[in-house]
């Protein structure tokens, strides 16, 4: 049997035996004005110009004038709405996983021509058919404009903006194949983790098999089953292009989605990836019915290391402090919709790591990010405790109570570390303690 028909037979079986019944929502509950805004096409139409001139503009940097482009929007906006509507703008989702289909299915809602590519046939036709992703997002009735699609090729030329929302596992191999089809697209990734071996993130990746090419990430407290039940929700769109972030805020944007923007694109993709470590680690947490003490607890010490570590990779702290930090660390430690959270809660109850994975059935990226963050915070010491300890239980077998005393009984700390620098908090008093020196 070839391993493309092995792939559907083994797909049809796992959409049979997901819940069919589809939810009857509203699909266009906008407000008249913010569609006449936001879908105006007069962003798609600057947008369209500036990159499109294409990947030409892009070699050439003075093509793009953001201060006029800026002035261009504020003029355009303040112009009666429903002028000047020249087209739609155009985009492509690659990876008909959850967030994948609830992302196309948010901006076909908004008005964009939307396209979501998934790789086996049989799925694209189940969905052009029932108009619901049977395996991923069961119950919930896609919007009638969203397209669905299975060559690649068709998919993504001729659009705007690609995004892909793929595992991190595939994300190098899906770049490697939409290449041959660029014509100054921009990409935008919506994946959260890191490559295994490489600690490449996904930006890396991009600007390693697609150099030169417009690009940005989007990361925030976003779980796709609250997206498709329309609870407002928010994301940040991170990148060196101002352009890029207009158009993603424009196509996206809501009454019950808003993105916010940053150019710190180190900081909110790892905002994103490392969360999940700590959704793990709260998923197990609260398998021992630990109090809100504790959570409060793992929470902001996992936002230090966070914090830390994105120091230690080029990142502004402050990222941090934002939706792609503490906004999605919260969301994915407080929810039993968190692929993460479950896995840890499944450790927790005595799964095996093989056993856990293979029961959710979904991505969990933080399984991989934990090894790849360990390492490397070894390796440059970062002094990453709850990172470490989950690597111990997870992958050296080591009893979870006895690594949380551990992790309890180590040393004196200093709070928030960029108020008061751990070095001048305890251990110049423990050298003066140590060397006998009179307190001053
Ligand atoms: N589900 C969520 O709530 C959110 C997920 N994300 C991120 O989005 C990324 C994708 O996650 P989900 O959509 O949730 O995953 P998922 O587990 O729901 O689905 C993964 C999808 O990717 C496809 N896929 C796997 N390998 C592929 C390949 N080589 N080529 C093409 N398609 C391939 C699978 O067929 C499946 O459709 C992850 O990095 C995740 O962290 C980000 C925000 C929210
Ligand atoms: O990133 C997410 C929400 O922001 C989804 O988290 P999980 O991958 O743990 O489900």
């Amino acid at each position: 049997m070839s391993a493309d028909k092995k792939n559907n037979e083994v797909e049809d079986k796992e959409m049979d035996q997901a819940q069919t019944a589809a939810n009857t929502e509203a699909t266009d509950t906008e407000s008249g004005e913010e569609k006449s805004v936001f879908n105006s096409g007069i962003l798609a139409s600057l947008f369209d110009k500036a990159t499109k001139v294409g990947a030409k503009a892009k070699r050439d940097q003075s093509a793009i004038n953001p201060e006029e482009i800026e002035k261009t929007v504020r003029d355009n906006m303040s112009k009666p709405k429903g002028s000047n509507a020249p087209h739609q703008l155009r985009l492509a989702f690659l990876g008909g996983g959850s967030f994948g289909t609830a992302m196309s299915n948010l901006a076909a809602r908004n008005g964009c021509d939307s396209t979501l590519w998934v790789r086996n046939k049989r799925t694209v036709k189940s969905l052009q058919k029932n108009r619901v992703n049977k395996k991923y997002l069961p119950g919930y009735t896609l919007d009638e404009r969203l397209k669905f699609e299975h060559d690649l090729k068709t998919a993504v030329q001729d659009k705007d903006i690609i995004f892909v929302a793929v595992p991190s596992s595939a994300f190098r191999e899906t770049l490697k194949n939409i290449r041959p089809y660029l014509s100054g697209q921009s990409i935008v990734s919506l994946t959260k983790g890191m490559e295994k071996d490489t600690f490449s993130l996904m930006s890396d990746i991009i600007e390693q098999e697609l150099p030169g090419v417009n690009f940005g990430v989007m990361s925030g407290p976003n779980l796709a089953v609250e997206i498709m039940q329309n609870m407002p929700s928010a994301s940040v769109i991170a990148s060196d292009s101002e352009l890029l972030r207009h158009a993603v805020q424009s196509a996206l944007h809501s009454a019950f989605f808003r993105i916010f923007a940053s150019d710190d694109i180190k900081g909110v993709e790892l905002g994103g990836a490392l969360k999940n470590i700590y959704a793990i680690s709260m998923g197990m947490a609260a398998s021992y019915n630990v109090g809100e003490n504790t959570k409060a607890m793992l929470l902001t010490r996992a936002l230090a290391e966070m914090s830390r570590f994105g120091v230690a990779s080029g990142a502004n702290p402050l990222t941090f402090l934002g939706l792609s930090g503490v906004g999605d660390l919260y969301a994915t430690c407080s929810s039993e919709l968190s692929r993460n959270y479950r896995i840890g809660n499944m450790l927790g109850k005595g799964l095996s790591l093989e056993a856990a994975i293979k029961k959710l059935g979904q991505t969990a990226e933080g399984v991989n990010t934990i090894q790849q963050v360990h390492e490397k915070a070894m390796k440059l010491g970062i002094y990453m405790p709850i990172t470490h300890a989950l690597h111990a239980v997870i992958f050296d077998d080591q009893a979870a109570l006895g690594v949380a005393l551990n992790l309890m009984e180590s040393g004196f700390r200093s709070d928030v570390e960029f108020v008061m620098p751990h070095e001048y908090s305890n251990e110049a008093l423990n050298a003066q303690m140590t060397a006998g020196m009179p307190d001053q």
